[in-house]
């Protein structure tokens, strides 16, 4: 999932009313109608227990808005632990936004370049539970993590949903072996004639909102599900479920257990995001500028990170016959368009111009295609640099994040 593929940004959840699924043991209830099959960020839609979110953040409630009025601060929450927590921080000394923390223990840090911003670790799932409760202004989490706690409620905006970390998807995976052998998809799984209502299928999964709401949505009717927090893929070899619901990065964990994905069994695929609270966005002073600030910052490096400088030497009569040839080429078209300055050199005691500097950036993906069409039209002496940041005029991000847009959006 690339970052240009994503076109839209502030992103908001919907909120719709759905049952609350219980913790521990639950079935997904088959009344509702709702669709949401592979998620991805980029289009969110889920569900949330009106009465379970009012409980978690009592929407309008006077305690709340006192709570964002009255600290000054803003609050940043980063994950304290697992596979986000350094490459979260990888990616903000990227940034040139470090976090400076005293001691590892310590759960406050400070980015020192942005004044005004506390730096909070937490559980990547507390994240999203305390930007709904106002503790915290701004966080990165998994999209997963984002929408199994945060239910699409519709106080999170995403600010950014591409940070490009933390790639996994979440999908249904079932044993190779035995009653499962020929069943490739999620329409042969649900057909199969074992699964009854005294008999359902049993499915172990830590997402115990978006498992049964994914069944629910369909129309999977017989189905159980049991939590577990960690070594899911066990679970069917011991007899325990029949499938598992679960991350998958690289799909070793399945292989190595047995298990297998099938066609239209993932529930949603996964980054790292940055999100916002809403009505921090709207209520605190300068969480919007701060947001901006991070998400141009962000925004800049990403771009970066994506492309390479290409420099070239080419030979010509003029910079506009040189241009010619090189926008004839579909990959060397440059972010704008290529620069192209005349090369001054000394013959016969005259100065004169044979050649031409060409520089441009090429997409990483593209850059062997780049050599190979530079060098077909006279290309010589190229030069491949790694490129630090590409700020814009305005990331496309930003046009949502000035105080009007956003009032406009929301
Ligand atoms: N195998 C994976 N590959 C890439 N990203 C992953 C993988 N598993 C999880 N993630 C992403 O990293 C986030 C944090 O996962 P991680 O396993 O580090 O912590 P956790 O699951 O919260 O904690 P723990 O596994 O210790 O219970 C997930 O929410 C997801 O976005
Ligand atoms: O497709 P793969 O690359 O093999 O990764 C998938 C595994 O990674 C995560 O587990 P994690 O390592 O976080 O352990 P956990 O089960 O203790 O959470 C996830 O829960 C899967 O088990
Ligand atoms: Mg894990």
């Amino acid at each position: 999932m690339s970052t240009s593929s994503m076109s839209m940004s502030l992103l908001q959840f919907c909120f719709q009313q759905c049952p609350s699924p219980s913790l521990s043991l639950f079935s997904p209830s088959s009344s509702s109608n709702s669709s949401v099959a592979t998620t991805k960020p980029a289009a969110v839609t889920c569900c949330v227990s009106q009465s379970q979110f009012q409980s978690q953040v009592s929407v309008g409630n006077g305690n709340v808005d006192r709570r964002v009025s009255e600290r000054t601060e803003i609050r940043l929450g980063l994950p304290s632990k697992g596979r986000m927590a350094s490459d979260t921080l990888d990616l903000l000394k990227d940034c040139q936004l470090s976090v400076r923390q005293v001691n590892p223990r310590q759960y406050v840090a400070q980015i020192p370049q942005i004044s005004n911003l506390e730096v909070w670790f937490q559980r990547p799932k507390d994240i999203v539970r305390k930007l709904l409760s106002s503790d915290l202004d701004l966080g990165i989490v998994g999209f997963d993590t984002l929408s199994e706690y945060g239910q699409g409620n519709e106080d999170l905006i995403i600010v950014h949903n591409a940070l490009e970390y933390g790639d996994c998807h979440l999908s249904l995976a079932i044993p190779k072996y035995g009653i499962f052998e020929n069943i490739n998809s999620l329409r042969e799984l649900a057909q199969m004639p074992q699964w009854t209502a005294e008999k359902p299928l049993r499915v172990a999964t830590g997402f115990s909102y978006l498992g049964p709401k994914f069944m629910k949505d369909n129309g999977l009717k017989h189905v159980v599900f049991s939590t577990a927090d960690g070594a899911l893929e066990a679970a069917p070899a011991m007899g325990i479920a029949d499938a598992i619901l679960d991350l998958v990065s690289s799909g070793t964990t399945l292989r190595e257990n047995n298990l297998k994905e099938i066609e239209g069994g993932i529930v949603l695929e996964s980054q790292a995001v940055l999100v916002a609270s809403r009505k921090s966005l709207m209520q605190r002073k300068g969480v919007l500028d701060t947001t901006h600030e991070i998400l141009e910052r962000l925004e800049a490096h990403l771009r970066a990170m994506g492309q390479f400088m290409v420099t070239a030497n080419m030979r010509g009569s003029n910079a506009e016959e040189v241009a010619e040839r090189i926008l004839n080429q579909t990959s060397l078209s440059g972010l704008q368009g290529p620069t192209i300055s005349p090369v001054f050199c000394k013959r016969d005691g005259k100065v004169t111009v044979d050649y031409y500097a060409i520089v441009i950036c090429v997409p990483k993906k593209a850059l062997y295609k780049s050599v190979q069409q530079l060098r077909a039209i006279g290309g010589s002496g190229v030069l491949i640099s790694p490129l630090t940041y590409i700020f814009d005029e305005e990331t496309p991000r930003l046009v949502f994040c000035c105080p009007y847009q956003i009032l406009l959006y929301l």
